[in-house]
């Protein structure tokens, strides 16, 4: 760790920074990488802390002096505006994020992605401290393309599909398409901290992520989550790849997203708590433009990775078809296509994702197998005994 430098050749200072949002996917992967790469302090805020047990114990981990767990939900603790004063940065990755949510519990979305996030802004911006705030790729909503006309050689045109940040518009379905509420708050926090930088000089950062995946992604239904739960699309998938049962296409699987390896995406978030004076004033896509496949492809891919690594043949009907309907409820809509311009990011960070989504998938199924086949093949058995 010593003699490490910036992108512009000055030495890097220890700081403390206050992670809201530790205890999840993202912040797993982060805290990880900055215990065991960075000097940093990292004040870990979150409701659970499972997906990060294993940097808090042992106290005899070499950097125990460095990481502090603080059980807090942020929704009503007091305590939250202490921790962002005792911190130089603040990153808040807090969040209801899974699209099962949206349009059934639309009111806790809308809360969790604005109203809870506006403490945080606040005390920032009052106390003088530096936020990376989390937002989302689906602030930018559909593409243009997806208006016209299914045969128009316009939709081969990258200007109506690839989402650049300083350009494109937000486009959002009509307000009974309840999906759009967590896109929808998203936007306006991220202009609340847009505004808050043009009036009160608050320094800050934006996040938007194009579907991060990888190991401790969301839960597997009945094992570590709720049975009835539906999490994302990498976690529903593995679920249905343990049973052994056929991977559901929603609406028929045509959409398409570009997906990023966590490890990638970290490295990319490492350079903006590292390079304030690079990042801060900015929005950042991170995205993998290179692995973009319709669900459907990533259903087909997932398939023939995990028999490559569980060592079992495929079922004879590895795909179904259902409706979103069926799927999610009422309200559901969806992103056509997902593309990062990666302009601002290669020119002010220098950054490039570097895994295949083949390769990505290997690392992550192998993970899943090793994690949860036992478990899952345990709970199976036991519910045809009852
Ligand atoms: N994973 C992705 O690809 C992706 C894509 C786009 C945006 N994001 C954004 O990145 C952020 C992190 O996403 P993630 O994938 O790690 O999700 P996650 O659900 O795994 O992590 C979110 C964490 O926030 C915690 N949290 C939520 N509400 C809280 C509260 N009131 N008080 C304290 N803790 C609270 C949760 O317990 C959870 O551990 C979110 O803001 C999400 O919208 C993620
Ligand atoms: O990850 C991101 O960048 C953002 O996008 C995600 O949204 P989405 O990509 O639509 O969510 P997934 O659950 O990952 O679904 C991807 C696609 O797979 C489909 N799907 C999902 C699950 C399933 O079993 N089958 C299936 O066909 C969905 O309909 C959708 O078209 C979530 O909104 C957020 O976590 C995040 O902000």
């Amino acid at each position: 760790m010593a003699g490490r430098v910036d992108l512009d050749g000055n030495p890097i200072k220890p700081i403390t920074i206050c992670m809201i949002g530790a205890g999840g996917f993202i912040g797993s992967h982060l805290c990880e990488k900055l215990m065991s790469e960075t000097p940093h302090k990292v004040l870990a805020v979150d409701v659970y802390s499972d997906k990060i047990k294993h940097l808090l114990e042992p106290a005899t981990l070499a950097w125990a002096d460095r990481i502090q767990f603080h059980r807090i939900n942020i929704k009503n603790d007091s305590r939250l505006e202490g921790l962002i004063k005792m911190a130089d940065l603040t990153i808040n990755l807090a969040a209801i994020c899974t699209p099962a949510d949206y349009n059934t519990r639309p009111l806790d979305t809308i809360y969790s992605n604005f109203i809870d996030a506006l403490p945080v802004v606040k005390y920032c911006s009052e106390n003088g401290k530096r936020l990376i705030h989390f937002s989302t790729c689906e602030v930018y909503g559909k593409t243009i393309g997806a208006f016209l006309p299914k045969d128009s050689p316009l939709r081969q045109d990258p200007a109506y599909y690839v989402l650049k940040e300083d350009a494109s518009p937000c486009i959002f379905g009509p307000i009974e398409k309840q999906r759009w509420s967590y896109a929808c708050a998203k936007q306006l926090i991220e202009r609340l901290v847009y505004a808050e930088g043009a009036e009160n000089g608050l320094e800050f950062t934006i996040v938007r992520p194009f579907n991060w995946i990888g190991p401790r992604m969301d839960f597997i239904p009945g094992i570590d989550g709720p049975s009835e739960g539906v999490p994302r699309v990498l976690a529903c998938f593995s679920n249905n790849l343990l049973r052994r049962e056929p991977l559901k296409l929603v609406d028929g699987g045509e959409s398409q997203r570009t997906f990023i390896y966590i490890k990638d995406a970290i490295e990319a978030v490492l350079l903006m708590i590292e390079n304030p004076a690079r990042a801060n004033g900015h929005i950042f896509n991170v995205g993998n433009p290179n692995n973009e496949v319709t669900v459907r492809q990533l259903a087909e891919m997932m398939t023939q990775v995990y028999s490559k690594v569980s060592g079992e043949s495929s079922i004879e009907t590895p795909t179904i078809d259902v409706s979103s309907k069926e799927f999610y409820g009422e309200g559901y809509d969806d992103s056509d296509k997902r593309i990062p311009d990666m302009t601002i990011i290669n020119k002010q960070l220098g950054w490039n994702p570097k895994t295949s989504l083949w390769d990505l998938l290997e690392s992550t199924l192998t993970y899943q197998h090793r994690t949860y086949a036992e478990a899952v093949k345990q709970a199976m058995s036991k519910t045809t005994a009852n």
